[in-house]
C-alpha cells in the first residue's frame, strides 16, 4: 500500500532506485524532507549497512543451513579470500561487478568506518560465535542425538563418557564444553579465513573489514587454511572418533573372545598327538622288527620250529617210555624221524648212533633227542654256509628262482635290506613278468630298501629285462643286482627255456654271471621240496638255498633231507614275513631247535 524505496548498493557505491508502488499515496511530499535529511546518514552507513543487508539477503539460505552451504562454497570456490567467496557466492549473476569494487574497498578500510567496525566485531564474535557453534554442533548432538544417534557426533561424545558409568547424561554436557574450546582456539588464528567458512552470516563484516588477514594470508594461509578447514570440518570427527574408539573397542573385544572361543586351541596339541598316533600306527607293520630284539634269533627259530619239534619229540617220547633200546624201538624211532621229513639217510644215522652206544640199555627220550640233534647237526654243518658275494664282479648278479609262492620276492626284499644295511648298492630287476602283482611287490620292496627297481611291462621278455638290468646296474655302479624270476612249474619246458635264456643272456655281459643262483624252498611243501630243488638245480644251476616258511610248519625236517641229498649250501632260512625274518642258517641251532634240545 504505502510506497517504499529499495536501495541497492554495490561495493561502496550506492545506487538508488525509486519505485513507487502506489502513486495515489498523498503522504510522500511530507516525508521527502525527512528523507533528504536522512540521505547523508544513509549514504555514510550505506556501504556497511548495505553489505549487511545484501549479504544476509543472499546468505539467508546459508544461515538457515549453517556451515554446510558455506563449506560447499569454500570447496567449490576459493577459500583463501573471504571477500572473493562472499562476492562470488551471494551475488551470482552480479559477480562481474565484484572485481571492480575490490580496488574501491581500500577506501572504506582507511575510512573512519574502520574504527567503528572493530568495536562491533569484538562483542559480536565472542558472544554470537560460541552460541551458534554449540548450537550447531553440540546442542543437537549431545543431548538429543544420544537416543537417535543418527549422527556420528552425538553417539560418539556420550559413549566415551558413559564408559565408566552407564548414565552419561550429566557427563554429556561437559562433553560439548571441550568441543567449544577446541573450536575457539582454532578460530582466533584462522579468523580471517574461518569466519567466512563457518559463520559467514554474522562475521560477514569481519572478513570484509579485516584486510590485515587478507594481506597475511600469503604467509599464514598455507598453515592456517589446513588448520581452519581441519577445525571446521575435520575437528568434529576427530574429537568423536577418539572417544568413540573405546566403545567400538568393547564391541570388537566382545567378538574377539568369541573368536577366542578357540577352545579349539587345545585342539592343536591333540592334533599333534593324533598325528603321532597315526604315524605310529602306519609304522607299526614296518616296525614289527621291534619284537625281534626282544627275542633272539634262536628263540624265534625255536618258536618257528616248535610245531616240527613238538611233534617229533612227542613221538620220540612215546617210543622210548620205559623201554630198553632194542631192534623194535630202533625201528619205531626210524619211522618217527622219516615221518618228520628228516629223510631216510638222517634217520638211519640217528638209529645207528643210538644202537652203537646204548643198545640193550634203558634210554630216555631226552637221550634220544640229544643223539638226534648231534646227528642232524652233522648233516647240516656242511651246508650251513654264509652267502659270499664276489664283488670283483660289479655287479654281483644273484638270480633267484623257485616255484611260485615259495617266497622269492619276499626273500629278495629281505636280502636287499641286509645288503643295503651293509652299505652295498643294490639294484632289483622284476624278471617275473608273468604276474603283475610280483612286479608291484618288488617295487614295494625296492622303496623299503631304497633300491632302484628295473621293471618292464607285463608279459615282456624276462631275459631282455635281465640284460637291461645288468647294463643299468653296471652303469649305476651297483654292487649287487638281484633278479626275480617266474616259477611256473605247470609248463616245465617253458620254464626251462626262460631260465636258460636268462642265464645265457647274462653270460654275454659277464661269462660268470649269474654269480649266485638262489632257490627258495617252502618248508611246508615237504617231500616236494626235494623234487623242486632237483628241477631248478638242473635248469638254472642253483648253487644255494633259502628255506622259507619254517615258522608254523611241522615239516621243517625237510631241510635236513634236502641238505643230505643235494648238499647245497643253505644260506638263509625264513621264519616270518617281516624284513628281518631272514637269518643265516646255523646247523647246530637248527638241529637243537628241531630236536627240542635246550
Ligand atoms: N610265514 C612265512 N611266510 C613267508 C615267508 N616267506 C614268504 N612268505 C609269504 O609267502 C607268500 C609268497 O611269497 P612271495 O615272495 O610272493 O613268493 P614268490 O615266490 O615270489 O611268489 P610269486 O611271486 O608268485 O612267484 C607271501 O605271502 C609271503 O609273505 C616266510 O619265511 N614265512
Amino acid at each position: 500500500m504505502a510506497g517504499f524505496f529499495k536501495k541497492i548498493f554495490s561495493f561502496g557505491k550506492k545506487e538508488v532506485v525509486e519505485e513507487r508502488v502506489d502513486e495515489t499515496a498523498p503522504l510522500p511530499p511530507i516525508k521527502w524532507d525527512a528523507l533528504d535529511t536522512l540521505k547523508p546518514e544513509a549514504e555514510q552507513a550505506a556501504p556497511e549497512v548495505s553489505a549487511r543487508e545484501q549479504e544476509p539477503a543472499s546468505y539467508p539460505p546459508l544461515d538457515g543451513e549453517g556451515r554446510h552451504e558455506v563449506a560447499r562454497r569454500d570447496d567449490g570456490a576459493d577459500v583463501g579470500h573471504p571477500r572473493a567467496a562472499l562476492g562470488t557466492s551471494p551475488i551470482g549473476g552480479e559477480v562481474e561487478p565484484t572485481p571492480q569494487p575490490a580496488p574501491e574497498e581500500p577506501k572504506p578500510e582507511p575510512a573512519p568506518t574502520i574504527p567503528p567496525t572493530p568495536e562491533p566485531i569484538v562483542p559480536a564474535e565472542p558472544e554470537p560465535l560460541p552460541r551458534p557453534e554449540p548450537e550447531e554442533e553440540p546442542q543437537p548432538a549431545p543431548e538429543k542425538p544420544e537416543p537417535p544417534a543418527p549422527e556420528e557426533v552425538p553417539p560418539v561424545q556420550p559413549e566415551p563418557l558413559p564408559a565408566p558409568t552407564p548414565e552419561p547424561a550429566p557427563q554429556e554436557v561437559p562433553a560439548p564444553a571441550p568441543t567449544q574450546p577446541d573450536i575457539e582456539p582454532s578460530r582466533p588464528e584462522p579468523q580471517p579465513e574461518q569466519p567466512p567458512v563457518e559463520v559467514p552470516a554474522p562475521p560477514a563484516e569481519v572478513p570484509v573489514e579485516t584486510p590485515a588477514p587478507i594481506e597475511v594470508p600469503p604467509a599464514a594461509p598455507p598453515s592456517v587454511e589446513p588448520s581452519a578447514e581441519a577445525d571446521a570440518e575435520i575437528s568434529p570427527p576427530i574429537r568423536q572418533p577418539a572417544p568413540v574408539e573405546p566403545q567400538p573397542i568393547h564391541a570388537e573385544i566382545a567378538p574377539e573372545p568369541e573368536a577366542l572361543p578357540s577352545p579349539p586351541m587345545p585342539a592343536p596339541p591333540a592334533g599333534k598327538v593324533t598325528v603321532s598316533k597315526k604315524v605310529e600306527q602306519k609304522a607299526e607293520p614296518v616296525k614289527a622288527p621291534e619284537p625281534a630284539p626282544r627275542r633272539s634269533w634262536f628263540q624265534r627259530m625255536r618258536e618257528g620250529l616248535a610245531r616240527s619239534s613238538r611233534e617229533l619229540t612227542g613221538n620220540i617220547a612215546g617210543v622210548f617210555t620205559k623201554r630198553k633200546l632194542d631192534e623194535d624201538t630202533l625201528q619205531d624211532l626210524e619211522d618217527v624221524l622219516i615221518r618228520a621229513d628228516l629223510g631216510v639217510e638222517t634217520a638211519l644215522r640217528v638209529t645207528d648212533s643210538l644202537a652203537s652206544s646204548r643198545y640193550g640199555r634203558d634210554v630216555s627220550d631226552a637221550e634220544v633227542r640229544a643223539v638226534m640233534a648231534a646227528e642232524v647237526e652233522k648233516v647240516l654243518t656242511p651246508v650251513a654256509k654264509p652267502l659270499e658275494l664276489d664283488l670283483s664282479h660289479k655287479p654281483h648278479v644273484i638270480l633267484v628262482v623257485g616255484v611260485n609262492g615259495t617266497g622269492k620276492t619276499t626273500t629278495i626284499g629281505k636280502l636287499a635290506a641286509k645288503l643295503t644295511d651293509g652299505g652295498l648298492k643294490v639294484m632289483l630287476a622284476a624278471g617275473d613278468t608273468f604276474r603283475a602283482a610280483a612286479i608291484e611287490q618288488l617295487k614295494i620292496w625296492g622303496e623299503r630298501t631304497k633300491s632302484p627297481v628295473i621293471a618292464t611291462k607285463l608279459g615282456a621278455d624276462a631275459a631282455g629285462l635281465a640284460y637291461d638290468a645288468f647294463e643299468k646296474a653296471k652303469e649305476a655302479g651297483s654292487d649287487v643286482l638281484i633278479i626275480d624270476t617266474a616259477g611256473r612249474l605247470q609248463n616245465k619246458t617253458e620254464l626251462m627255456a626262460e631260465l636258460e635264456k636268462i642265464v645265457r643272456v647274462l653270460g654275454k655281459l659277464d661269462p660268470e654271471a649269474p654269480h649266485t643262483v638262489l632257490q627258495t624252498v617252502d618248508a611246508t611243501t615237504g617231500q616236494n621240496a626235494l623234487n623242486q630243488v632237483e628241477i631248478f638245480r638242473n635248469v638254472a644251476g642253483v648253487n644255494g638255498l633259502v628255506m622259507t616258511k619254517l615258522d608254523g610248519t611241522a615239516r621243517g625236517g625237510i631241510l635236513v633231507a634236502i641238505a643230505a641229498k643235494h648238499r647245497l649250501p643253505v644260506y638263509f632260512i625264513g621264519v616270518g614275513e617281516q624284513v628281518d625274518d631272514l637269518e643265516p642258517f646255523s646247523a647246530s641251532e637248527f638241529a637243537r631247535a628241531i630236536a627240542g634240545v635246550a
